[in-house]
C-alpha cells in the first residue's frame, strides 16, 4: 500500500475525535481534491537522503510537477508527510522497500536517481562502486519494467560508471532510448559559474561555463576559453580554477569530516538540471545543458557535453568547439580515465 494512504488510515484510527472508530468522518481518501491533472510526475529514488530530501522539496516547489512519488528503502513516510504538507500544487505520495518500487514508478515521466552511499575523507568516487553499482541495477531493472519509456537523471557515484551500467540493464531489457538516459554532471558547472563568478567579481547567475568529459577528478573538465560572459584568464587564474571545479567534490567531502559529501548545492544542481529536463518535455526552445549522455562526441561512448533537451530527450549534441592546448591535454588525460570507467560499468552487466 501506498505510505502517504497507509499513514492517513492509521492517523483516522488514532483520531480523539473518532472514539468509535466508525468512519463516520471525513478522510482524506474522500477529498475531493484529484491532483496530477497536468503537468508531470517524477520519481525521485533515494528520497530519503541528503540529497533526496532537500530535492524532494525542491520539486515540489515546480511548478511543472503534478505528481511526485518519494522511494527509499528507509524513512519515507516521514519525508513524505512532511514535504506533502507544503502548499504547491503537486500531490506527493511516498513508498517504501522493494515491494513498492511498481507503485513508485509506474507512469512516471521523469525519474530521479541519487540512491546510494556517499564518500567519505580519504575515498575516490570509484570507491563507492561496490556497493552503489549494485543499487543502480536493480533501480534500473525496475524502471526497465515499470516505466520503460520515462526520462532517467541518474546522481549517484561513480557517475562515469554508474551511467554505462544503467545503459546496459536497458540494453539487456530490450528498452534502451540513449536519448532518455542522463548523468547528471550540472554540480560541475554550478561549482564552475560560481568559482569564475568570484574570480571576476561578477554574478554568477550571469556566468556560463562549459563542462565537459565526466564527473571524476581530472575528468571533469571546464572549457575556460568558453566562457560567457567572454572573458580572459592568467594561467594561475586557470590552474587555480580548473583544480577547484574538479576539487569541489572533496572539498565538500573533507570540510563534512565523515559525515557526507555534497548534499545541498547538489539538491539545487539536480533541481534545476530537472527543470531542464521537463521544459525539455514540454515542448520549450532552446533547452541546453551539460550532461554525461551516450554520446559521438568523441570516440567514447559516453561523454559529457553540452547537448539541447527536448520531448525525445537528448536532442541535439554540439560540437567541443575550439580547445585551447591546456584544454586539449586536458581532454587527453581525462578520456584514458573516462574510458576506463565507462568500461568498469558496462562490464559489470555484461559479465553476468
Ligand atoms: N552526480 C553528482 O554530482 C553527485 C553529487 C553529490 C552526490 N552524489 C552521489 O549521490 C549519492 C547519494 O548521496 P547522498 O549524500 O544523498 O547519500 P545519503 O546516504 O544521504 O542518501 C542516500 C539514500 O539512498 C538510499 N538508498 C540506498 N539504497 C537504496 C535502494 N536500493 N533504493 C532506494 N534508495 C536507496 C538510502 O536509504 C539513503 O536514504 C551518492 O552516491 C553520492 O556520491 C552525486
Ligand atoms: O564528491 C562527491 O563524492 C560527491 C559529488 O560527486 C560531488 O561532486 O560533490
Amino acid at each position: 500500500m501506498e505510505v502517504s494512504r497507509r499513514v492517513e488510515r492509521i492517523s483516522a484510527h488514532l483520531m480523539p475525535s473518532n472514539p468509535k472508530n466508525d468512519n463516520s468522518f471525513l478522510e482524506r481518501a474522500n477529498c475531493r481534491a484529484k491532483g496530477g491533472a497536468s503537468g508531470f510526475k517524477v520519481a525521485i529514488l533515494g528520497a530519503a537522503g541528503g540529497i533526496g530530501q532537500s530535492l524532494s522539496l525542491l520539486m515540489k516547489i515546480n511548478p511543472l510537477v503534478s505528481v511526485l512519488h518519494l522511494y527509499d528503502v528507509v524513512n519515507t513516510p516521514g519525508v513524505t508527510a512532511d514535504i506533502s504538507h507544503m502548499d504547491t500544487n503537486a500531490v506527493v505520495r511516498g513508498f517504501l522497500g522493494q515491494q513498492q518500487l511498481e507503485n513508485a514508478l509506474t507512469g512516471m515521466d521523469l525519474v530521479i536517481i541519487p540512491a546510494g552511499v556517499p564518500r567519505k575523507p580519504g575515498m575516490t568516487r570509484d570507491d563507492l562502486f561496490k556497493i552503489n553499482a549494485g543499487i543502480v541495477r536493480t533501480l534500473c531493472e525496475g524502471i526497465t519494467m515499470y516505466c520503460p519509456h520515462t526520462v532517467v537523471n541518474l546522481i549517484s557515484n561513480p557517475v562515469n560508471s554508474t551511467v554505462p551500467i544503467a545503459a546496459e540493464v536497458f540494453k539487456k531489457a530490450g528498452t534502451y532510448n540513449p536519448k532518455r538516459l542522463l548523468g547528471v554532471t550540472m554540480l560541475d558547472v554550478v561549482r564552475a559559474n560560481t568559482f569564475v563568478a568570484e574570480v571576476l567579481g561578477i554574478n554568477p547567475i550571469d556566468v556560463d561555463v562549459p563542462v565537459i568529459g565526466g564527473h571524476a577528478g581530472t575528468t571533469i573538465l571546464p572549457l575556460l576559453s568558453q566562457v560567457k560572459p567572454a572573458c580572459s584568464f592568467t594561467a594561475e587564474e586557470i590552474n587555480y580554477l580548473t583544480n577547484r571545479i574538479q576539487n569541489g567534490g572533496t572539498e565538500v567531502v573533507e570540510a563534512k569530516a565523515g559525515a557526507g559529501s555534497a548534499t545541498l548545492s547538489m539538491a539545487f544542481a539536480a533541481s534545476k538540471f530537472a527543470d531542464a529536463c521537463l521544459r525539455g518535455l514540454r515542448g520549450d526552445a532552446n533547452i541546453v545543458v551539460c550532461a554525461f549522455v551516450d554520446s559521438q562526441v568523441t570516440e567514447l561512448p559516453f561523454f559529457a557535453s553540452k547537448v539541447r533537451l527536448g520531448r525525445a530527450g537528448v536532442e541535439e549534441f554540439y560540437p567541443l568547439g575550439p580547445l585551447n592546448e591546456y584544454e586539449r591535454s586536458g581532454l587527453e588525460i581525462a578520456k584514458k580515465e573516462l574510458g576506463q570507467s565507462i568500461a568498469k560499468g558496462t562490464y559489470f552487466i555484461t559479465k553476468a
